[in-house]
């Protein structure tokens, strides 16, 4: 996908979205039915002005470029569709995500309520139901109370993509405009049926809603499904509390989801203040010996009597296969850990109880928090005039709090991961006070889950190129700012522990 990139006065760079009017000139075009809503008419400044777009880096340094822009979400003036021409689908692909019902729900709300669009096709099990299932109609009554519930109406799928024939079947059907809710990998799948649409002419608009509790999609504020993660595993974590506590020298071990990323166990132990030690697939972590894991958890039984563990299940990385899309799948690291620690301690005869948790799919499948459900519902809307205005080959989606569309390109390039040199990753181990793993004069090391042992040599020179190659990527905490706070590295690279 070629970028299409808008220059202007004083560095300005916008990186805009494809456009119908790009390769489709003299479509014909119709005054937005919502100037014709009181609802919306009254509303000052409600439709959004051509020329608005949104800043990718809120923080900027007074003699710094002004860094890139993105075209800013909202209802267009002028639309490209007729109410009754609109015909359109929805497809849910990936893991589940709590909200995943409530954007389906408001995409057949907001097209029928906003713009009269009555046509709407739900394609059942992912990708491969465009090919090899019947589809079904949704209307607003039908999804009235869907939002209620976890999981996808529509079901959903890893694997069989094939473009050709999800594209045939758009055309077979009649579809002009294509609502992809998935994850990183979804997103892939939905870029290459923009290029293949573009490229057969077709006056068909293909949007992205990026679906995600991982939140490993690069660029926005997050993903939809998150918070409610993050607050679902708060009850997990409560649970592998009390047990611990309510023991001798008492152990909790909570295993969260995380494949490449570790933001649901680092935000769920900074919500919690019970966990004393988060670790998460972009810190490297170690069992023995000094500054180890194993140490810290012996001060902890004897300072406080009890410790609770989170750990992301891609943390100490040991792939065991594949899924059906490609996707790494891995040994239970739990499990592992649990056995270690378990052994460590029978083997320095000091007794200890320890409880392992799995609330690993409990935290997906269930419906979207309050906060969640509102986000889901702006996603949808904002998809929805995007189409309905003629933008296509893009996602929507927050950046800096503002929503906006952004080009597939932008986001299927590089995961967001947490950066251990970001300010986030370091409120956390001043929070929990736990190990950094981050010794230069150690050769720290991944412990693998089959006893396998990884070497990963962390030394200085790492640290300085993490740090530079993450300094510009934007979205890799929710609330931070992406600068490297100095003051947390030491001259040798390391990063001190807090006393
Ligand atoms: N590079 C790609 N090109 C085309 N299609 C892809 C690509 N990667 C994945 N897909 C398709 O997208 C769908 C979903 O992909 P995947 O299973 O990786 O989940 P996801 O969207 O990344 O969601 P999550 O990982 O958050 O659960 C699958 O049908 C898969 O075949
Ligand atoms: O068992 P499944 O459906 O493949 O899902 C597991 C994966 O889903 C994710 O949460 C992404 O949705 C990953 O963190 C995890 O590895
Ligand atoms: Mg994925």
């Amino acid at each position: 996908m070629e970028p299409k990139i808008i220059k202007g006065d004083g560095g300005y760079v916008l990186d805009d979205v494809p456009h119908f009017s790009d390769y489709l000139p003299n479509l014909p075009t119709y005054p937005n039915p919502l100037q014709n809503n009181p609802s919306y008419s009254v509303t000052k400044q409600y439709f959004v002005d051509f020329d608005d777009t949104v800043v990718q880096r809120a923080v900027q340094h007074k003699d710094g470029p002004r860094g890139i822009h993105f075209r800013r979400q909202g209802p267009r003036q002028k639309v490209y569709f007729a109410p009754d021409e609109v015909k359109a689908c929805i497809v849910t692909c990936g893991g589940l995500c709590p909200g995943l019902n409530t954007v389906i729900r408001e995409l057949v709300c907001g097209l029928d309520y906003m713009y009269g669009c009555k046509n709407i096709l739900g394609i059942q099990g992912g990708y491969k139901g465009f090919y090899a299932r019947n589809t079904i109609p949704l209307t607003p009554k039908i999804v009235d109370s869907i939002h209620k519930r976890g999981g996808t109406i529509l079901g959903s799928s890893r694997g069989g993509y094939v473009t050709s024939k999800i594209v045939d079947s758009i055309v077979d059907r009649g579809i002009n405009q294509v609502y992809i809710i998935g994850g990183d990998g979804t997103q892939k799948g939905a870029s290459v049926i923009y290029e293949e649409v573009r490229k057969r002419g077709l006056k068909v608009a293909v949007v992205g809603i990026p679906k995600t509790i991982d939140n490993d999609i690069p660029i926005i504020d997050k993903s939809f499904g998150f918070d409610t993660a993050v607050e679902e595993a708060q009850r997990a974590i409560n649970a592998a509390h009390t047990e611990a506590e309510s023991v001798e020298n008492g152990v909790g071990l909570v295993k969260l989801m995380g494949r490449d990323s570790g933001f649901i166990a680092m935000y769920a132990t900074l919500a919690s203040r019970d966990v004393d030690c988060c670790l998460i697939p972009e810190s490297p972590f170690y069992l023995e010996g000094p500054g180890g894991l194993y140490e810290f958890v012996g001060r902890r039984l004897r300072d406080n009597g009890h410790m609770v563990i989170v750990i992301a299940e891609g943390a100490g990385e040991k792939v065991e296969e594949r899924d059906a899309s490609g996707n790494k799948a891995f040994k239970d690291v739990g499990l592992w850990l649990s056995h270690m620690i378990k052994e460590h301690f029978a083997q320095i005869k000091l007794n200890i109880t320890l409880k392992y948790i799995d609330p690993t799919y409990m935290i997906r499948a269930v419906p979207a928090n309050a906060s969640d459900n509102v986000y889901c519902t702006i996603l949808a809307q904002s998809a929805i005039h995007g189409a309905m205005a003629g933008y296509t080959g893009c996602i929507v989606g927050p950046v800096n709090g503002r929503q906006c569309y952004i080009p597939f390109y932008r986001i299927v390039d590089k995961p967001n991961k947490v950066v251990i040199t970001d300010r986030m990753w370091a409120r956390l181990l001043s929070s929990t006070n736990q190990p950094s793993f981050m010794n230069p004069h150690k050769e720290a090391f991944i412990e693998g889950k089959q006893d396998e042992m990884v070497l990963s040599k962390i030394t200085a020179e790492e640290l300085t190129e993490n740090e530079k190659s993450t300094g510009t990527s934007t979205s890799s905490s929710l609330l931070d700012d992406n600068h490297v706070d100095n003051q947390l590295l030491t001259t040798n690279g390391s990063t001190p522990l807090r006393k």
